[in-house]
């Protein structure tokens, strides 16, 4: 998805609509249930209700207490900003954990594991959904492991950023890396290279960043470190005796990673004499403090009490704290070349801080830093509140989250079935869960999502576009006006054991797939390079592909063009009546089927209305 793999591709290759239903017959008893088998869900629209924990960020308060840490001490060549890549569950916050350990960050034991997984919702999944950066200081022995104790040491400021391994939240990659120099690119001593592994390998490297493989899990009994290198070799050309062996889980070979980090990742470029130049990460909202923007120091230093310009929206502000994440904010009074913290500057919203923005000293100018292409949303939905009564409550909630995911797009949309709702972009529907989820336990939210859709485009006979978020927006029939459809695509890549392979590309072509690529990785395992329009592949395809190969494939993809597509718009009528909020676009060859299988399945909840 990111736009490194789409420059790489060369390289490698609810309707719980209780109104409305109530007034076509008897009401079910859970709409919501309803709602998710009539949409064929896969539980990617889950809404379990948890306990409702309000606050805006889980990030803990701050270490309020001015800073014992003296920042002076580090110039650039003593910072080292490294990040850690990987696929899903290969161990990257255990590994950030151990080295937090390690360090002194945080005491052994603290009893929390994935430590830098602060939201609840990535703990209830064992995810991490946003990136987080952490600031360790570590006292290196100068010629390395071999020293004795007692050998001179020197102390280095290290920056870790543990990164989401699902491919929708490859953007929050991508943005993370442009804070580092080099990766620690973690591979599972037994599943070996996987789909996220490749993606997160092209990011780092077409970001000129250093890669230092880390074979994990090596505690396992089918742990199969060698093999792995030889994919890493195969795949990536990089040296296997350059990968670290270790287990995250027993400390296993640990003593070498931060070692590794300071010899072969070079310290941040950035000129200590030249005007500031802050890039700006991200941003969240905390209760106490307001807007916290995460930002790294290009060049320059910024102070508490400096006065700072925006690049991107012309406003100044005045510092009220600047600091580390230590891993909690400490706040250190100054920020020097190379350095990444924290800044807390009286933004009111965090529509303010925008994200790859260049932040500078208001007495100066300078040349912006080149950012960050924004976040591509891949799908859309509906959302609703339960209750059509709520709709204040689930504007001020969606109001609050998006200070905390500023990767959603938000309009205010209506529906005859549902009434007034908002129409939202998503980075994929993980994120869309994700963000339903969040709605409702950390706001309190009750939401009813409609069917997500991929953003389409008509072409009409007087050569106007139109780009089609929601389907209900479509007329009836345009057929009549339209010349061409578009429907977008990705180009996906799925890693499986060989004895998979027909049932994978039996699966493809019936989801409309053009076979891109196809080779095999060692002996054992297929990489595989698929065209597929977007829309195939946003509601089961991934668990359809996991069943078909017991679990064992992995699967990403990054955003393609859009393809010229037969589409047509599918409405449902209930008692003769259009039910905007179930209208959907799909291919003509598919419309027939579609069109059945939700009359068979609304036919299982509605009953017959005789009038
Ligand atoms: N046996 C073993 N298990 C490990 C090791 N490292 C991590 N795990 C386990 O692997 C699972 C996933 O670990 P995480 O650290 O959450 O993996 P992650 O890569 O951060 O996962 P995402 O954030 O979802 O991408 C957890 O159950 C860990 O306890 C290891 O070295 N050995």
């Amino acid at each position: 998805m990111g736009y490194y793999r789409r420059a790489s591709s060369q390289a490698l290759r609810s309707l719980k609509c209780p109104s409305l239903l109530s007034r076509l017959s008897p009401a079910p008893a859970n709409f919501d249930l309803l709602y998710r088998r009539l949409i064929g869900g896969d539980g990617a629209f889950s809404s379990p209700s948890f306990g409702f924990d309000r606050g805006f960020c889980s990030h803990s308060r701050s270490n309020l207490k001015e800073s014992a840490v003296d920042l002076s001490q580090y110039p650039p060549e003593r910072i080292r900003n490294f990040s850690i890549i990987a696929h899903v569950d290969h161990g990257k916050s255990t590994l950030a954990d151990r080295l937090l350990e390690l360090t002194g960050t945080i005491k052994k034991g603290h009893g929390q594991p994935q430590y830098l997984d602060k939201l609840q919702v990535e703990r209830e999944r064992g995810i991490t959904v946003k990136a987080q950066t952490a600031t360790m200081f570590y006292n290196y022995k100068l010629d390395g492991l071999k020293a004795e104790e007692g050998h001179e040491t020197q102390a280095f400021l290290l920056n870790l950023v543990d990164t989401p391994g699902h491919v929708d939240f490859s953007y929050e990659v991508s943005r993370s890396l442009a804070a580092c120099q080099g990766v620690l690119l973690v591979v599972d001593a037994a599943q070996g290279v996987q789909a996220q592994t490749v993606a997160n390998f092209y990011l780092a490297f077409e970001s000129g960043l250093t890669i230092i493989p880390v074979i994990n899990k090596i505690d396992q009994p089918t742990a199969d470190p060698e093999r792995v290198k030889a994919q890493l070799m195969s795949m990536f050309d990089l040296d296997p005796s350059d990968a670290l062996l270790t287990s995250a889980k027993t400390g296993q070979g640990l003593e070498q990673v931060l070692p590794a980090v300071i010899q072969r990742i070079a310290p941040p470029p950035g000129k200590s004499n030249s005007p500031l130049r802050m890039l700006l990460l991200d941003s969240y909202y905390d209760e106490y403090k307001g807007v916290i923007c995460h930002v790294a120091v290009v060049d320059g230093t910024v102070r508490k009490g400096d006065k700072i310009s925006s690049a991107g929206t012309g406003h100044s502000y005045e510092l009220l704290d600047v600091g580390v994440m230590h891993p909690e904010l400490t706040p250190t009074g100054v920020l020097l070349t190379g350095q990444v913290g924290y800044i807390v500057s009286g933004m009111r919203s965090t529509k303010e801080a925008r994200i790859g923005d260049t932040l500078y000293h208001s007495r100066n100018t300078v040349e912006p830093l080149p950012g960050f292409k924004p976040a591509k949303h891949m799908v859309f939905s509906g959302l609703y509140p339960a209750d059509g009564s709520d709709f204040e409550v689930l504007n001020h909630a969606i109001e609050r989250l998006t200070c905390n995911d500023a990767s959603v797009s938000i309009s205010k949309e209506s529906s005859t079935a549902l009434g007034l709702g908002f129409r939202c972009g998503f980075l994929g529907l993980l994120h869309m869960d994700v963000f339903h989820q969040r709605l409702e336990q950390e706001y309190g939210a009750h939401v009813i999502s409609t069917v997500p859709t991929v953003p389409y485009i008509f072409e009409y006979s007087d050569g106007s576009k139109l780009e089609v978020q929601n389907p209900a927006l479509l007329p009836s029939n345009p057929k009549s006006r339209v010349t061409v459809c578009w429907e977008p695509t990705v180009i996906a890549t799925i890693i499986i054991p060989s004895e998979y392979v027909g049932s994978v590309i039996t699966l493809c072509s019936e989801r409309r797939g053009q076979q891109l690529e196809y080779s095999f990785i060692d002996s054992q395992r297929v990489f595989m390079k698929y065209r597929l329009p977007l829309r195939e592949i946003v509601v089961d395809f991934y668990n359809e592909l996991k069943s078909l190969t017991s679990g064992y494939a992995s699967f990403d993809y990054e955003d393609a063009d859009y393809q010229q597509s037969d589409l047509v718009k599918l409405d449902v009528l209930l008692n003769g009546q259009t039910v905007d909020a179930m209208a959907t676009i799909v291919h003509t060859l598919k419309a027939q089927r579609v069109g059945r299988e939700l009359v068979e399945k609304l036919k299982k909840f509605i009953d017959r209305y005789v009038i």
